[in-house]
């Protein structure tokens, strides 16, 4: 399409107001001029991205992310460079962060939380065929369309599958799964603890296995140590004791998530 051919330059784009701090720099509202089609401009710093290290991680984000294409994946249009910064094109969420609605109305409904889990199942799914694994599938990374749909957005950790993490872990243990701390082989099922983890925090308003302390929740992790509250439905609960599973070869596979009982009984099965 017409972005990804031509090389890019800030100035063919009007830029609007920051959406955003990320890690390596901000994200901004832009309208390319020729045809003020809407997009979002994450702009990163090179000196932070290399003392950071994770440069690599930069590219097989963009060479990943660039070639997905799914209603619930954010696209990336392409990127460009200067001096000293690196600038990715995505597509503009209108609805922003999912997280904050999240921390705003506590936990989500069954039907919402349903839904949400219905599309990122189709987005995982699709992600597999093509044999990449996300890996860090949290609320920070989520963000909403237009209609509240589900966009996946940041694949700074993704892989082609299967894979064992090189760089070191950093940040919040609370969405990895068991034989992704130990550091082991892992494939696809990563993602699928990643869902089940995900389920519990829209149904519950925190993730499963949080401590204190990191140690805590890596016992907690390891012994798959789920305790599911009482407001939660048998369905709902049935569906998070399949994902939530140590072993990675027995958990739920998504074409089953998606006939599970408590997706059929919520969702009106449009993908996106
Ligand atoms: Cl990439 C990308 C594409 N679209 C977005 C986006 N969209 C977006 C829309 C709307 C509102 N507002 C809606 C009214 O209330 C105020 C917030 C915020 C962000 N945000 C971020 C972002 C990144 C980091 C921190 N915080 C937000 C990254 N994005």
């Amino acid at each position: 399409n017409r972005f990804s051919e031509k090389t890019w330059s800030l100035n063919d784009f009007d830029i609007g107001k920051p959406l955003g701090r990320g890690k390596f720099g901000n994200v901004y509202l832009a309208r390319e001029k020729k045809t003020e089609f809407v997009v979002a401009l994450k702009v990163l710093f090179k000196n932070q991205l290399a003392a950071a290290g994770v440069e690599y991680q930069l590219r097989r984000e963009i060479e990943i992310q660039s070639h997905l294409r799914h209603p619930n994946i954010l696209r990336l249009f392409g990127y460009f460079y200067d001096k000293s910064r690196v600038y990715l094109i995505l597509e503009y969420a209108p609805g922003g962060e999912l997280y904050k609605l999240l921390q705003k109305s506590g936990r989500f409904s069954e039907e919402q939380t349903a839904q949400y889990i219905c599309s990122l199942a189709h987005a995982l799914s699709y992600c597999h065929h093509k044999h990449v694994i996300h890996r860090d599938i949290k609320p920070e990374n989520l963000l909403l369309g237009a209609k509240n749909e589900l966009k996946i957005a940041d694949f700074g950790w993704s892989v082609y599958a299967p894979d064992s993490r090189r760089q070191t872990l950093c940040g919040t243990l609370d969405y990895l799964a068991p034989e992704m701390i130990e550091g082991q082989q892992h494939g696809e099922s990563v993602d699928i603890w990643g869902l089940g983890v995900l389920m519990y925090e829209f149904l519950v308003g925190r993730p499963p296995f949080e401590a204190a302390g990191q140690h805590e929740t890596y016992n907690r992790i390891m012994k798959a140590d789920l305790s599911i509250p009482a407001h939660v439905s048998d369905t709902a609960r049935d569906l998070l004791q399949q994902l939530l599973v140590k072993d990675p070869k027995r958990r739920i596979p998504f074409h089953q998530v998606l006939a599970h009982p408590w997706i059929l009984e919520h969702v009106r099965q449009i993908p996106h």
